[in-house]
């Protein structure tokens, strides 16, 4: 099977004026198409940066990210640009929606981007993320809850090949942390996305089939239902 994404040796550090410090270290991993992984870790050891290289916000030191089918190797800003839009699905602990419109209009904006339309599956999105009856509401009038579940839906109207969610439920309480869970990782399995989350819960992560770890640089696989069940 295809992967969706590949890191061949990827290093990424920072400069913090006077001193290079290392925060990735030769990482090797492949997320295989369909993969759902929780990426755990402890804070500052590099899960942020990791995302950032798979999405573009940040560029590799040296190695290389396969994502689909091509190398990234040659790709300039309006490339990762494309990709991005049509390609992936971000959900941020923070939601980072569009303040001023409102939860459809949110859903919308990214697919209008790439010259979509409102679909059956965006209704589907609203209906099962409980979001039926708010769709004229200014998101700023939601619960944090509410917000993410919005979060979700934008992330997947245009069933993105990737999914990546850092700490999506970091701001949430335990029961609305859990229900946005399970309705991302149904949701995300019915888009067909292969998703990759950061999160701090072993709760969370028990949503995911598989459970990667970074440490000192690298990533250890923790565990996979595959191997659970082997
Ligand atoms: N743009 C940047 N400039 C300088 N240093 C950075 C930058 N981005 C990240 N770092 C540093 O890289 C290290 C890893 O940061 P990162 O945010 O990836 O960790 P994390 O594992 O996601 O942490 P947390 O769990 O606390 O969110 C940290 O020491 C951080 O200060």
């Amino acid at each position: 099977m295809a992967s969706a994404a590949r890191f061949y040796q990827v290093s990424k550090g920072f400069n913090d004026g006077s001193e290079y410090h290392s925060v990735l270290d030769g990482v090797e991993l492949t997320l295989e198409q369909g993969d759902t992984i929780a990426l755990t870790g402890p804070s500052g050891s590099g899960k942020s940066t990791l995302l950032n290289l798979m999405a573009g916000f940040e560029i590799a030191d040296s190695g290389e990210i396969e994502l689909g089918t091509e190398s990234t190797k040659h790709w300039k800003d309006n490339k990762w640009s494309e990709f991005r839009r049509r390609q992936l699905g971000v959900i941020f602990q923070q939601f980072n929606l569009l303040t001023p419109l409102n939860v459809k209009d949110n859903i919308a904006f990214p697919l209008h981007l790439i010259g979509q339309d409102w679909s059956p599956w965006c209704q589907h999105l609203i209906d099962k993320l409980g979001l039926s009856g708010l769709e004229h509401r200014s998101v700023e009038q939601l619960s944090g809850g509410q917000q993410q579940r919005v979060a979700v839906a934008r992330a997947l109207a245009h069933k993105p090949m990737l999914l990546l969610a850092d700490e999506p439920t970091g701001n949430l309480d335990q029961s609305s942390g859990l229900q946005v869970m399970s309705l991302l990782s149904e949701l995300a399995s019915e888009a067909g996305s292969t998703v990759l989350m950061v999160t701090h819960s072993s709760e969370c992560a028990a949503f995911m089939q598989r459970h990667w770890q970074l440490k000192q640089g690298k990533i250890l696989e923790v565990s996979s239902v595959q191997s659970k069940e082997a």
